[in-house]
């Protein structure tokens, strides 16, 4: 899916949410545990119920990995049950020297189907070209993330610049593929730095983790990061997966969603 196809969804569903499938064993609802994959069976009723409000989905690969290989089966399970017009990410973090990257791609996006995989840009230009070489697939690179860490190394200034590290980031890393192939982790924790990041570069898709359980501003970042193609995907996991832990789950899940698409069909209105 390229960003104009994305953007068309956007369009079509008025809603740039992504919802994150961070699921976990010992918060799924109890009467889905004796089931023989508890995982996936808590994912598809999620999808079924949330699919027609979002754009994303986004598992966060850790959930899974910890599982060992029945979690891999329900990571697989759960992304051939996503409607074929849903962008996928894997959140993954991944970034090592190249021919490893190389590997980490190929799991992504070759023996996995997703469309995109979220990188961390440390180890620079070699680690993460190979996940661009992938024909319509995306890199999500780290930039300014949402947790309380993130100011330890992402706000240093270089003394020969004056610029922030997640700065430099975004700067360098922009000439390395297109806006058709790399986006941006933008968090939702500190709305106010939005503006700032979305004159850096006013054409890429930013997905924005925070809002929701983090308690980032849903209307601050939209008022600050829309650009001409909406530019976002707004990432929100445990307010929506576990609004309920009772056999209600998947009605909650939707209300929640809904509820934070009628911001966004509010926001599309003001600031596209
Ligand atoms: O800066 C970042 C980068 C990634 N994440 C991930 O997004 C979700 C957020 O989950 P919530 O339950 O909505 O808080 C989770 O998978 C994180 O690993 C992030 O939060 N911040």
């Amino acid at each position: 899916m390229n960003s104009q196809q994305l953007f068309g969804q956007i369009r079509k569903k008025q809603s740039y949410l992504c919802i994150g499938l961070d699921t976990d064993l010992e918060k799924i609802p109890a009467h889905l545990r004796s089931l023989h994959d508890p995982v996936f069976e808590f994912n598809k009723q999620i999808i079924d119920a949330t699919h027609k409000l979002c754009v994303a989905y986004k598992p966060n690969i850790a959930f899974y990995e910890a599982l060992g290989p029945k979690g891999w089966e329900s990571l697989q399970k759960t992304l051939e049950y996503i409607p074929d017009d849903i962008f996928t990410i894997a959140d993954a973090k991944r970034g090592d020297i190249g021919n490893t990257s190389s590997l980490y791609a190929k799991a992504f996006f070759e023996q996995m189907d997703f469309d995109s995989v979220t990188v961390a840009p440390y180890m620079g230009e070699d680690s993460v070209k190979p996940f661009l070489k992938f024909k319509d697939k995306w890199v999500i690179l780290l930039a300014h993330t949402s947790n309380p860490g993130a100011s330890d190394f992402q706000l240093m200034e270089s003394r020969v610049t004056g610029r922030k590290l997640y700065e430099e980031v975004i700067l360098k890393s922009k000439e390395w593929g297109s806006t058709d192939q790399l986006m941006y982790v933008v968090g939702a924790t500190q709305a106010e730095k939005v503006e700032s990041i979305r004159a850096l570069v006013p054409d890429h898709f930013f997905l924005v983790p925070g809002v929701g359980a983090q308690g980032g501003d849903l209307e601050l970042v939209s008022k600050y990061g829309m650009n001409k193609q909406c530019g976002l995907l707004v990432n929100s996991a445990r307010a929506i997966i576990y609004a309920s832990s009772g056999t209600d789950f998947s009605r909650k899940a939707e209300e929640e969603a809904r509820k934070v698409n009628d911001v966004m069909k509010q926001c599309l209105d003001q600031y596209l």
